[in-house]
């Protein structure tokens, strides 16, 4: 079996893993390939745990292997917020430029050498009778003033790389994908590929 099922349904995601995964020399599908593909509910409270309910759901689904990717922004001045619940950090609708106007205003009275933050994304890899593996990477930055940069998705407009001096949306996505949370975890899922390979792919 060498086709994996990334089970998001997030374009922005989708688009990073189509060249992620390229080295991996695999066929890659997402749910945006399965049109009545159900939502999973994200109940959990960790990365960890929504993460692994999108891809055991979907191996099971499926019959196959799932990569679930549950990702986030941690802001530090506003403890951690909006974490988890950043896809829906402004309400139901995933609206990226409302959710970047929430954290702009909550962040407005904090001066930016202040406004550290960084992305974490969990990857979980999941088949069917076998156990739920897990990598994790992360990526530190700082929350800009205002939105700079139109590629990338969700909060790529605030986020800025002090070493780049541009925002992850200025980034050309050959450039993201070297340094983002989604590349850090990606690194660490090529170091136990050759297991899962022989667990997951027989
Ligand atoms: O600027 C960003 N650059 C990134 O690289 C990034 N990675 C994650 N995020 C944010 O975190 C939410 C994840 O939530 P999430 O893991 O539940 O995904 P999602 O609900 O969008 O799709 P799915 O994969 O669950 O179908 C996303 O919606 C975004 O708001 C990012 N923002
Ligand atoms: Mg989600």
């Amino acid at each position: 079996m060498n086709r994996i099922i990334i089970a998001s349904k997030n374009k922005g995601k989708i688009e990073e893993f189509q060249k992620l995964f390229h080295p991996f020399g695999l066929t890659i599908q997402s749910l945006l390939d399965f049109p009545d593909a159900i939502d999973v509910e994200e109940t959990g409270t960790t990365f960890y745990e929504n993460a692994q309910l999108k891809s055991e759901a979907i191996a099971k689904i499926y019959n196959t292997v799932a990569i679930a990717d549950d990702s986030g922004l941690e802001i530090d001045a506003l403890d951690g917020r909006p974490g988890v619940y950043s896809a829906r950090y402004a309400g139901e609708d995933k609206a990226d430029e409302a959710n970047i106007a929430k954290v702009l205003e909550e962040l407005k009275e904090i001066p930016f050498e202040q406004r550290t933050a960084h992305f974490t994304c969990v990857l979980s890899i999941s088949a069917p009778n076998i156990p739920t593996r897990f990598v994790k990477g992360e990526c530190h930055g700082l929350i800009a003033q205002q939105p700079t940069g139109t590629l990338g998705f969700g909060y790529d407009p605030i986020f800025y790389i002090p070493e780049f001096k541009k925002t992850f949306a200025e980034l050309e996505s050959e450039q993201k994908n070297k340094l983002s949370h989604r590349a850090m975890a990606m690194k660490e899922l090529q170091v136990i590929w050759p297991t899962i390979k022989e667990e997951f792919l027989k």
